[in-house]
């Protein structure tokens, strides 16, 4: 039998409510009250809903309002003032564009750790974070290919702007030291996104290292090192899916486990009822099958069931270039208000965020759809 949970009487109970309203953070209450967080965020969540009038559902969303949407409405408001002092147009497309600059994370001078960068998707990736600014350490276990990159990648963009640490991520030692590295090189990690991946039907266990396991070190990692309430500063965590972490394939039973295991992982700590203290955002990407190496050599071997039905399926739907994907990535990491976001890109559709469907926690089948930001 687990521990008994902890009873709270209903006086208790309102002068927590009372005390947040006034302002004090769910840690400084769970610290008060000797209780978890995520007890505090329930008893503080049951006591919205209950009491929830027309009215007052107006006070909880202004409540929720971030101050990044006020920080962004005020930009807005200045901007529109400049222009008209200026005598300048304005329509409503041409604000909702700067809305929309303004909103957007600015990626100018953050710091980002990316497994798996010396080609392929990871590559793509890396060179869309530079062009807008950002800073880069990726690692990858493949150095020569590493080398190479680092050293394009830095005539482009700057010497001291993009770095490459070998790392086979499989291994806990070299993947640590590759984070504590970006850490050392950047000075903070802002942005991790773990995206190193291998498909090969006849290795299971390493698939599960590399897509599963060198995953989840590489989030639990981020997390620790980014969580304000430790500390840190906040920050994003992108998990490199693929459609198969949505849906079964008999060419791959292995590596569609281990991408459905990433997209379980990545949604439920984006759950994380202390989320908002942490300040952590949580997303997957689930591609569509995207030109790289990585599908050249699958294609080339016998690391699927069924080749042909990959070729088959090449010829029917085509094939995304990386950058496509590679965009993904940046809108995924630019939206502030995505946390658990799921981003499917394909080539006839687009990026699309999933709408989620939850199962109902009795375990009976009825599905919920529902719109998660
Ligand atoms: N190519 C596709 O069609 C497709 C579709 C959906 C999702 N994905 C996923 O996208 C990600 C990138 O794939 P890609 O197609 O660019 O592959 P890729 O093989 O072209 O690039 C992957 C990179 O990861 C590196 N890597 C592999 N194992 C590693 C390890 N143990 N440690 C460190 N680095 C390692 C490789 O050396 C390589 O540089 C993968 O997670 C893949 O599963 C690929
Ligand atoms: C439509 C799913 C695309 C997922 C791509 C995946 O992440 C990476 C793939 C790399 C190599 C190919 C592996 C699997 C084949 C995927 C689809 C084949 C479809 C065959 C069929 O229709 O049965």
């Amino acid at each position: 039998m687990g521990p008994k949970k902890k009873m709270m009487s209903i006086e208790l109970k309102s002068e927590i409510v009372e005390k947040h309203e006034q302002g004090v953070r769910v840690i400084d209450l769970a610290r008060m009250y000797g209780c978890s967080t995520s007890m505090i965020c329930s008893e503080l969540k049951q006591e919205l809903i209950k009491g929830t009038t027309p009215a007052r559902g107006v006070t909880i969303i202004s409540k929720l309002r971030t101050s990044l949407h006020e920080k962004m409405e005020k930009l807005l408001i200045v901007w529109v003032t400049e222009k008209q002092l200026q005598g300048g147009t304005l329509t409503q497309s041409i604000m909702w564009e700067k809305a929309r600059a303004i909103y957007v994370m600015d990626l100018r001078g953050k710091s980002v750790f990316l497994t798996g960068g010396a080609r392929g998707l990871g590559r793509g990736i890396v060179e869309e974070l530079l062009s807008l600014g950002a800073k880069v350490l990726f690692c990858d276990v493949n150095v020569e290919q590493g080398r190479v990159t680092e050293v394009e990648l830095q005539k482009q963009y700057g010497a001291d702007v993009v770095f490459f640490q070998e790392a086979d991520v499989s291994d806990e030692e070299q993947h640590k030291a590759a984070f504590a590295a970006a850490v050392s090189k950047l000075g903070v990690v802002d942005i991790c996104v773990n995206n190193a991946g291998i498909s090969d039907e006849n290795s299971w266990e390493k698939v599960l290292e590399v897509n599963t396991g060198a995953y989840i070190r590489g989030s639990l990692l981020a997390l620790k090192h980014m969580r304000r309430d430790l500390g840190g500063c906040g920050g994003v965590i992108i998990n490199v899916a693929s459609l198969l972490g949505l849906m079964p394939m008999a060419t791959s039973p292995v590596y569609a486990a281990s991408k459905h295991a990433v997209v379980g992982f990545t949604t439920s700590w984006a759950m994380s009822p202390d989320q908002k203290e942490h300040g952590v955002r949580w997303c997957c990407l689930c591609p569509g099958i995207f030109n790289s190496e990585l599908l050249q050599e699958t294609l080339n071997s016998n690391r699927v069931y069924h080749v042909q039905d990959v070729q088959q399926y090449l010829q029917d739907h085509g094939v995304m270039p990386v950058s496509q994907v590679a965009q993904a990535v940046i809108k995924l990491i630019q939206d502030p208000d995505n946390n658990g976001a799921i981003l499917e890109v394909s080539l006839a559709k687009g990026a699309r965020y999933r709408r989620r469907q939850i199962v109902d926690r009795d375990g009976v089948s009825d599905l919920v759809v529902v719109d998660t930001y």
